[in-house]
């Protein structure tokens, strides 16, 4: 939209530590046109010798065309590119049409790559900003005015069919409503009774569970502006709850942050327009408090799911388990050492990033990291911050994910890319062995009962109790072998014992 987020790979990766994460994946945005090569390696330059915690990328497709098909092809085989974003919105910039979206995902398919997508309905927002603009209402509320819910709710339907019939897996970013979590949650249920697993996955955001659209406090244009983001934060203020229960019950999966932190300043380019604010919040941060906080000290969410739903499920995903998302021999020494008994209150005056406003302002929360290690070295010591500009190493990410794919075999796509020459810092082989983002643990894992884990064929269970982690994922610690079924009995799941817990 014209803008530049105020977050640079430094100061984002800085943030992201303080506030417990190890590592991040960013979006590769190129320009409708542009090479995605050519972006791809933009962002590379900008993120090496900034980054202080290891980074990933997804790479967003904003058209289609033949080109665009032999680019996807090459960050796959030689970029260590598994995941593509498109956007069912912003109409003219980068909006795709069902047949492009039908052809991205496709190509996704044949990759063994995961398409992403930003489910919202573009002609209709756009129809309905230009009768709100012509009505007289061009302030921020006319943002969530202009997508309701089912806006997005019919986005989801219409993605999820897309891939239902491409037959490719789906993994939709940021949902933000009852409705569209109601729709992924229909599909969820629908391919598991058919198949026995899911293929289609859903995040939602730290933003969507810590807050929503309040009338009432957000009075000012600013603060109004500041909580611009797409899909809008609701305006029902069941929503939050709502959406940690689609987390507790696996009918979602992930949480983001999709940071996207633009000054006051910048969100002024929509004073007259609200269409024109750049969309975005912080969220970088504050993920992890904000959900423990309003999930787990909440009652809704239990510890172990809390790893899942913060790491352990998006290593999974994006295929880079367990060397990521996992406390193990042979993972990453990416460790979060979490005080659930400590203190803090969000506060833009205090936080980390760049970015002149906080969403979360003023929220007290229960739980915070006291240590942070990445890759070994503890990055924040006791709450104080150690990190080094530069530290961070870019993490290639395999296609074929087993646990999208459902233990496809490796293709001649992923062989290919493994024995090419590629401009990664690590060795794919031992990526795929070690396979995956950050790690998070518990201060208390120590509390935990020691019991076997049995495999249900729907997930791991403790015995006599609710599955507390990975449920529709299993959690195999035999992650030396990438296409080994993990119907087997575990002793360690990764983000630790959890029986007993709470
Ligand atoms: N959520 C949000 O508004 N992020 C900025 C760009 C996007 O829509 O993904
Ligand atoms: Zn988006």
């Amino acid at each position: 939209m014209g803008a530049v987020s105020v977050d640079d790979f430094y100061q984002g990766t800085k943030a992201a530590i303080a506030g417990g994460t190890t590592m991040i994946i960013d979006f590769v945005l190129p320009s409708k046109g542009e090479s995605l090569l050519d972006a791809y390696h933009k962002w590379r330059t900008r993120a090496t010798n900034k980054v202080c915690c290891d980074y990933g990328l997804h790479v967003g497709i904003p058209s289609w065309s033949d080109e665009v098909r032999r680019e996807m092809e090459d960050l796959c085989k030689s970029h260590g590119i598994n995941s593509f974003k498109m956007f069912m919105a912003y109409k003219g910039v980068f909006m795709l049409n069902d047949s492009d979206l039908y052809n991205t995902f496709e190509a996704c398919k044949e990759l063994g790559a995961i398409p992403m997508v930003h489910a919202e309905n573009g002609d209709i927002i756009f129809e309905n900003t230009k009768r709100l603009l012509k009505s007289g209402i061009n302030g921020p509320d006319g943002h969530g005015l202009s997508r309701p819910e089912e806006v997005e709710a019919e986005a989801v339907n219409r993605a999820c069919t897309l891939s239902n019939q491409v037959g490719s897996p789906l993994y939709i970013v940021h949902i933000m409503s009852k409705q569209a979590a109601e729709v992924l949650a229909k599909y969820r249920t629908k391919q598991i009774k058919q198949n026995g697993s899911a293929k289609i996955f859903g995040e939602t955001l730290a933003a969507s569970v810590g807050t929503h659209w309040d009338d009432k406090k957000l009075t000012s244009w600013t603060d109004a502006a500041a909580h611009v983001l797409s899909p809008p934060l609701r305006s029902d203020p069941n929503t939050p709850s709502f959406l940690l229960n689609m987390l507790a019950s696996d009918n979602l999966q992930t949480t983001g942050s999709d940071n996207a932190t633009f000054n006051s300043n910048q969100k002024c380019m929509g004073k007259d327009d609200f269409s024109k604010i750049p969309n975005g919040v912080n969220g970088i941060e504050d993920r992890m408090s904000v959900i423990w906080e309003k999930g787990v000290e909440a009652g809704i969410i239990d510890p172990c799911r809390f790893v899942a739903i913060t790491s352990t499920n998006a290593a999974k995903i994006f295929n880079i388990y367990p060397k990521k998302g996992c406390i193990d021999v042979g993972s990453d020494a990416d460790i979060v050492i979490w005080n659930p008994k400590g203190k803090h209150t969000i506060s833009a005056k205090t936080h980390h990033q760049a970015v002149d406003y906080n969403i979360f302002e003023g929220m007290e929360c229960h739980g915070v990291p006291e240590y942070v290690l990445v890759g070994g070295r503890v990055c924040l010591d006791e709450g104080n911050l150690k990190v080094v500009q530069g530290y961070g190493k870019f993490i290639p990410m395999p296609t074929h994910s087993e646990f999208v794919y459902n233990n496809e075999k490796v293709s001649e796509v992923q062989e290919e890319y493994e024995n090419n020459d590629h401009d990664n810092e690590i060795d794919i082989k031992t990526s795929k062995l070690q396979i995956s983002p950050p790690s998070s643990i518990i201060s208390d894992v120590s509390t935990c009962t020691k019991s076997s884990m049995i495999h249900t064929g729907k997930g791991m269970r403790m015995e006599g109790q609710r599955d507390l982690q990975s449920s529709s994922f299993s959690i195999s610690s035999e992650f030396n072998d990438p296409v080994k079924k993990s119907s087997i009995r575990v002793k360690n799941p990764p983000g630790g014992q959890s029986m007993g817990f709470w």
